[in-house]
C-alpha cells in the first residue's frame, strides 16, 4: 500500500488508540541512525524470499502451536509475527521473515528472534513511539534487517502498510507478490486479550480484509 493511500487510515488508528506519530517519527529517526549500511538486508533479497511463493502468515494467537503441528510446514514460506517466531523455533522450523517491534511476551521471545536472524531468517523491525527503549537495547544485536516505520517513509526505513506486527505481516507478503498467503494463529475475538490488544486486533481484522487476501 502507497503512504497516501495508508495515512488517513493510519491517523484514524492513532486516534482511536491514543497514540502519537510524532513519537512514530522520532522511533524511525532513532532507528534510521542506528543503520550502517552492513547491517541492513537490501528489498531485493526480500522479494527473492517471497514472490511467487505460498506465504504461512503465523500470528501469535494460543492456537498457534497447535494449528502448526496440523500443517505441512515445508509446503509454505513463513512469516512469522513477533512472539509466534519463538513457536516456530520451539517446534524446530526458522521462519524465513519475521516482524517484530521487539515487545512480543517475553525478553526469550527477543532472544529467539536474534536466534533465528543468525540462521538466516530476514527480521523486519519496526519502530513506534513506545519501543525506543527496545531499539536501543537490541537492535545492535540483530546482524542484518530491514528497518520499518507506521509513519512516512524516508531512505532506508520502510512503510509496507499495516500495523502491528500480524498485519504487517500480511502487507509485507502482499507488497513482494506471494502467489498466495493463509493465516494461522490469528484469533480476532480472543477473550483473554487486555483492551488495548482487543482495539489492535480489531484493526488487525480491518487491515487484513483491506489488504485483499
Ligand atoms: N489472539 C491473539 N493474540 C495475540 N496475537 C494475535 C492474536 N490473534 C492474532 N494475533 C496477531 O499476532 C501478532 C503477534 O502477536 P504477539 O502478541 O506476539 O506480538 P505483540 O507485539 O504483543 O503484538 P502487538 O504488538 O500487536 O500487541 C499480533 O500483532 C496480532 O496481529
Ligand atoms: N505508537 C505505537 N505504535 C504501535 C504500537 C504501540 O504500542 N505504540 N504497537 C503496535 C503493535 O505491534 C504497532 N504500533
Ligand atoms: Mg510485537
Amino acid at each position: 500500500m502507497d503512504f497516501a493511500t495508508w495515512e488517513p487510515i493510519y491517523e484514524e488508528i492513532l486516534e482511536d488508540l491514543g497514540f502519537d506519530r510524532e513519537g512514530d517519527e522520532e522511533a524511525a529517526r532513532l532507528l534510521s541512525g542506528m543503520l550502517t549500511g552492513k547491517n541492513t538486508v537490501s528489498l531485493s533479497e526480500l522479494k527473492d524470499v517471497i514472490s511467487g511463493k505460498p506465504v504461512l502468515v503465523c500470528g501469535n494467537a494460543p492456537g498457534l502451536r497447535a494449528e502448526l503441528l496440523k500443517t505441512d510446514l515445508s509446503a509454505f514460506v513463513i512469516i512469522a509475527a513477533d512472539g509466534a517466531a519463538a513457536v516456530l523455533t520451539a517446534i524446530g522450523r526458522v521462519p524465513e521473515v519475521i516482524c517484530t517491534d521487539l515487545d512480543g511476551n517475553s525478553e526469550d521471545d527477543i532472544e529467539k528472534e536474534i536466534f533465528d536472524c543468525e540462521q538466516g531468517s530476514i527480521v523486519l523491525i519496526h519502530a513506534h513511539g513506545d519501543n525506543m527503549d527496545k531499539l536501543e537495547k537490541y537492535v545492535p544485536r540483530f546482524r542484518r534487517f530491514i528497518a520499518t516505520t507506521q509513519a512516512k517513509p524516508f531512505d532506508k526505513i520502510f512503510n509496507f502498510g499495516g500495523f502491528s506486527d500480524g498485519d504487517r505481516c500480511v502487507f509485507v507478503a502482499r507488497y513482494f507478490e506471494a502467489k498466495c498467503i493463509r493465516l494461522t494463529g490469528f484469533d480476532f475475538e480472543d477473550p483473554l486479550v487486555n483492551p488495548v490488544k482487543k482495539k489492535k486486533l480489531k484493526w488487525a481484522r480491518k487491515l487484513i480484509e483491506i489488504s485483499g487476501i
